[in-house]
């Protein structure tokens, strides 16, 4: 079962070997591109524009509690005066809104979110603040000088007029109204805001004994005084909630926070540049081995190629061998087909070919070709007494002989025992053929010894020509027969001489001479006037 999985997964990467390698290479690509991105180097600069950022936030907010405490102490009266950092505040928290995602670290953003919080609250509580300081800061201004003139008022006219006992006690509870006042005004507590309302009804009390310009003005120092009941632990709230918002603390730990999530972020970095170096690496030894493995593929194929080509020249070369092997055979053979294998000469096949060629040339120049058919005699006797050997050697003699009283163009064939064909061409006369005629009997008759034994051969010789258009016409076989004819006429007349055949046609007025019907018989006693082969 595992095996058959194993042996179709094995074929089916051979088959997507080429799909396979194009998607690690994407993937390796990929993977590079993932690395090298995540190595991208973090500007210095952000962290130092944070950082001053930051550093500007906390001044602004320092700033910011410092006016509070202006406003606290009445330095400062105009709510203005308390937002006035809070435009470029604002511009800065938008600023580290928008640098703090470059670290992408939670607990960095969670500090900037808490920040944000503590800034917005303190807003909130610094506006309520605004709007209660001012009637306070008012009344707390008031109320001394206000004070000063009443008592100096009852000890005027206004004490004059009053009974002496009652403005005793009215000047001594005023004093004590703005002791207490200020007192409760540093820090004020119920039951010192209980005692002021004490001495205040004990003031409101005395007002009868007075006139109403001095009621109004006990009135007015009554009204500041139950303004700062009010408004003074109002603001002291405030205070204390303004400080509890926690807007240094949640700076401290923005700044705490980005500066820590930097660092991990230029580790990060620092880190996936590691990656990218381990992995270029690795990808620079992948690439060395792919080389070398193309390398050693290209040695193989120049191997191989190598290889091919020499076994390629073998192959040729020995082609080239057995061609010429085969021609040389094919050329033997053709010799073979053409020649008689024991005297050399050529055989009755090619005699055909020349003859036609010779008639075919004899038509056109009306020239004449003769043909004389030769036929051993007492060769059978050569052959009974001495051996076959004997009668080879006389065969090949003969061949030799005859074939050297010849013309180059003139030809000699063999047709089989000891049968001889001459074709001589251009022959200008019938004596001339005749004369090759007896020169062709003379050397045959001269062969006297064969391989050391005494031989007596002679020759029959028949002669026939065929003349231009009149000869081609009758055509070779008429010419053989006509020789042979003439061949067997001369055994009859007693061997040893040539018969003329009577179809025999010559030039001009060279006439077959001797009888027009047998031809005529020459033997061999006027062989010795016609010793020379024809010119
Ligand atoms: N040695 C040898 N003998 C051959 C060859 N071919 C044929 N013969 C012989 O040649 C002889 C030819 O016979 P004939 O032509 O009758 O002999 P002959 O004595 O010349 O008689 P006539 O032609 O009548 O004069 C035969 O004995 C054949 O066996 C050959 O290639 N070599």
């Amino acid at each position: 079962m595992f095996t058959l999985l194993a042996r179709r997964v094995a074929s089916w990467c051979r088959r997507r070997r080429v799909l396979l390698a194009s998607l690690a290479v994407i993937f390796m690509s990929a993977v590079l591109v993932f690395l090298y991105v995540r190595t991208d180097a973090v500007d210095p600069e952000i962290r130092n524009s944070v950082m001053l950022n930051l550093r500007e936030l906390e001044k602004l907010d320092a700033e910011w509690d410092a006016n509070i405490l202006r406003a606290h102490t009445g330095r400062v009266s105009t709510p203005l005066d308390l937002s006035s950092q809070l435009p470029r505040m604002h511009d800065l928290m938008a600023r580290l809104g928008d640098t703090l995602p470059l670290t992408g670290d939670s607990a960095a953003q969670a500090a900037y979110a808490q920040l944000r919080e503590a800034l917005q609250g303190k807003e909130q509580l610094v506006a309520q603040f605004a709007k209660h300081n001012p009637p306070l800061r008012a009344a707390l201004l008031h109320m001394p000088p206000a004070v000063a003139d009443l008592k100096t008022e009852i000890s005027g006219i206004e004490g004059a007029l009053a009974p002496g006992r009652i403005v005793v006690r009215l000047d001594t509870t005023l004093n004590a109204l703005l002791t207490e006042t200020l007192r409760y005004n540093i820090a004020p507590s119920p039951a010192l805001a209980a005692r002021i309302d004490e001495i205040l009804g004990d003031v409101a009390a005395q007002q009868i004994a007075f006139s109403p310009a001095v009621n109004d003005k006990m009135d007015a120092v009554i009204a500041s005084c139950r303004v700062i009941l009010e408004k003074r632990p109002l603001e002291n709230l405030l205070e204390a909630q303004i400080a509890a918002a926690g807007s240094d603390t949640a700076l401290d730990r923005l700044e705490r926070e980005f500066d820590r999530s930097f660092d991990a972020v230029l580790a990060e970095r620092q880190r996936f540049r590691g990656y990218l170096f381990a992995y270029s690496a690795v990808l620079m030894v992948l690439l060395v081995y792919a080389g070398a493995r193309l390398r050693r593929s290209y040695r193989i194929i120049g191997v191989v190629n190598r290889r091919l080509q020499s076994a390629n020249e073998t192959l040729e070369q020995r082609v080239a061998e057995r061609t010429a092997e085969l021609e040389a055979q094919s050329r033997q053979l053709e010799r073979l087909a053409q020649h008689d294998s024991l005297t050399g000469l050529i055989n009755y096949r090619q005699l055909t070919r020349l003859l036609e060629r010779a008639l075919a040339r004899a038509d056109r120049r009306d020239s004449v070709v003769v043909l004389m058919f030769i036929d051993l005699d007492g060769f059978k006797a050569v052959n009974d007494t001495w051996g076959h050997a004997a009668g080879d050697l006389v065969l090949q003699m003969v061949a030799r002989r005859v074939q050297a009283r010849l013309r180059a163009e003139d030809a000699l064939a063999r047709l089989g025992g000891d049968e001889f064909v001459i074709l001589l061409e251009d022959v200008a006369s019938e004596a001339g053929a005749l004369r090759v005629a007896r020169l062709a009997l003379q050397e045959i008759e001269s062969i006297t010894e064969a391989d050391g034994h005494a031989v007596t051969i002679s020759a029959s010789i028949g002669i026939a020509s065929a003349r231009g258009q009149a000869g081609a016409a009758r055509g070779q076989e008429a010419l053989l027969a006509d020789a042979d004819k003439a061949m067997y006429a001369a055994k009859q007349a007693g061997k040893g001489r040539f018969v003329v055949s009577q179809e025999s046609q010559w030039l001009g007025h060279d006439h077959p001479t001797g009888l027009a019907q047998d031809g005529v018989t020459h033997d061999n006693t006027d062989r010795a006037a016609n010793a020379d082969p024809i010119g």
